[in-house]
């Protein structure tokens, strides 16, 4: 778990808007109410990659979210060539080879890099048909473990599994969690959800939300809200 001071911290809001400008405002108008943004496939196939650096100058953390999954060198030096960027998050899919690599690539710097368990849109039925037989919190719990064996510094999974994963990872690694929705909004196609609040309690370290904020009238008030809940 890492010491977070403040409490805005905790809170990553996902810019998944479809350009560089667009991405921008929509900062400019969250203004102090966020500290943290995800950049993923959606904006960084459009350029968003250079906002890294950008956001990075301007005081804010940027949570890098490519979930790197390929052969080993091909994602070790995938990892390499993006540290320089300054993201001070990573993610990777939660495969032992795909982690070892990441991890040889991160080098000694303070990109941290995070296992991406079991996607939260999944929920038992999808795992099955992707060809798993554990039940999702088992899975979550097996590549958790591994990710820990591998040397990764934080977890990526749904709230739900908050609990387990952290009696998997000990007290130092992150636990962050997406398929967060604030009590009322829709899901979309999110499938293992929790509230911000009871995430928190759960003893998630930063939550990831995307849409019940981008797509709100007021994304600040709504950021400060989830902030406020998980105070
Ligand atoms: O790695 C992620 O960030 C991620 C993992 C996961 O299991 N589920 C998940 O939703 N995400 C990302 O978290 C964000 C959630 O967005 P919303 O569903 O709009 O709040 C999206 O950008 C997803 O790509």
């Amino acid at each position: 778990m890492s010491t977070i001071t403040d409490p805005r911290d905790r809170l990553i809001v996902a810019l998944d808007v479809a350009t560089v400008s667009e991405a921008e405002s929509l900062v400019e108008r969250i203004g102090d109410a966020a500290t943290f943004y995800k950049i993923g496939y959606r904006l960084a196939y459009a350029g968003g990659l250079a906002l890294v650096p950008r956001l990075a100058a301007a005081g804010l953390k940027v949570f890098l979210d490519l979930k790197l999954h390929d052969i080993g060198n091909t994602v070790e030096e995938g990892v390499r060539a993006l540290v320089d960027l300054g993201p001070t998050f990573l993610t990777v899919h939660a495969y032992p080879q795909t982690m070892r690599a990441a991890v040889r690539g991160r080098g000694a710097g303070d990109l941290r890099i995070l296992a991406v368990t079991v996607l939260t849109s999944y929920d038992e039925a999808d795992a099955r048909e992707a060809g798993y037989a554990l039940p999702v919190s088992e899975l979550v719990a097996q590549r958790s473990r591994q990710a820990a064996e591998a040397g990764i510094d934080g977890i990526v999974c749904s709230a739900v599994e908050a609990a387990s994963v952290r009696s998997v990872i000990g007290p130092e690694r992150l636990i962050v969690t997406p398929g967060i929705r604030p009590a009322g909004s829709a899901l979309g196609d999110q499938k293992r959800v929790m509230t911000p609040g009871a995430a928190r309690r759960a003893g998630i370290d930063h939550v990831v939300v995307g849409r019940p904020i981008t797509g709100a009238a007021d994304p600040a008030a709504v950021a400060r809200a989830i902030v406020a809940e998980m105070a």
